[in-house]
């Protein structure tokens, strides 16, 4: 399944970089104003952060919420006390697009990541060409040289790459990278199955000073509170957020 949604995502990428060359989008992401400090803004605190995600819909889950003006549901993020905004950008099975990423940009100002399935230099010009501050880089989905090659193109354009694990030997991965900001998805992407208990069974294995970011699988508060004892600094979280009152499901999750 990862593949295929990688490989989606890729020939999205290629039909896009057919109507806007490399060089064109190159020089948009050149001209942004720099990107934001993200790691600032999710630096461990006396409470969880959240990371809130734009989702309409997801292969494990289909259709969540409609969210006809995701800048709007950002807004409420950030009001609500979100750290970061995610947003969705592919297209095929999570109803996304870099459309709905500029349209965040614009309303919120806090960082914002680009969630893709990312595999190409392209796709990470088109992030910052879109005024994304972070970008999502998923280590089943590539071998270390490209994951290299990327975690190092993000960082040079000023963002901050969000680097996602789903094993032990991935979040060995991902701190060989130097990676500063490390997610642990809960959902296995090549089954789609959940494992609540990965992320306190791999949390030692980060070095302290990274950020410890659990992804998914965060239905309430109790699910909040139980990565918090992990050891989680944030948790990333979205169709919590798509299917309830946004503000005061955050408030609850920041009392955490
Ligand atoms: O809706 P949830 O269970 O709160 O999950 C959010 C987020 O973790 C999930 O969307 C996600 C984590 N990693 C991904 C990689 C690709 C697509 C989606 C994801």
């Amino acid at each position: 399944m990862l593949e295929q949604l990688l490989a989606g995502s890729l020939e999205d990428a290629q039909a896009r970089r057919e109507l806007r060359p490399t060089a064109q989008v190159e020089a948009e992401a050149l001209r942004r104003a720099p990107a934001l400090d993200a790691l600032a803004a999710l630096a461990p605190a006396d409470h969880m952060k959240v990371i809130a995600e734009v989702k309409r819909a997801s292969p494990s889950r289909g259709d969540l919420a409609e969210i006809a003006e995701p800048q709007t549901l950002a807004a409420q993020y950030e009001a609500g006390g979100a750290s970061v905004v995610s947003v969705l950008t592919e297209e095929r099975k999570f109803k996304g697009s870099l459309a709905d990423l500029d349209a965040v940009r614009k309303a919120v100002s806090i960082p914002v990541l680009r969630k893709e399935f990312i595999g190409d230099e392209y796709q990470v010009l088109e992030a910052r060409a879109a005024g994304a501050d972070l970008v999502l880089l998923i280590v089943a989905a590539l071998p270390q040289d490209r994951l290299a090659a990327l975690y190092t193109m993000v960082r040079e354009l000023g963002m901050t790459p969000l680097v996602e694990a789903h094993s032990a030997d991935e979040v060995t991965r991902a701190v060989d990278l130097g990676s500063q900001l490390i997610g642990v998805n809960a959902r296995d992407l090549r089954t789609f199955e959940l494992d609540r208990d990965l992320f306190g069974r791999v949390a030692d294995q980060i070095p302290a000073g990274v950020v410890r970011v659990a992804e998914s699988a965060v239905l309430g508060v109790a699910d909040v509170q139980h990565y918090r004892e992990a050891g989680a600094d944030a948790v990333l979280v979205g169709e919590a957020l798509v299917t309830s009152d946004p503000v005061a499901t955050l408030q609850s999750y920041l009392s955490v």
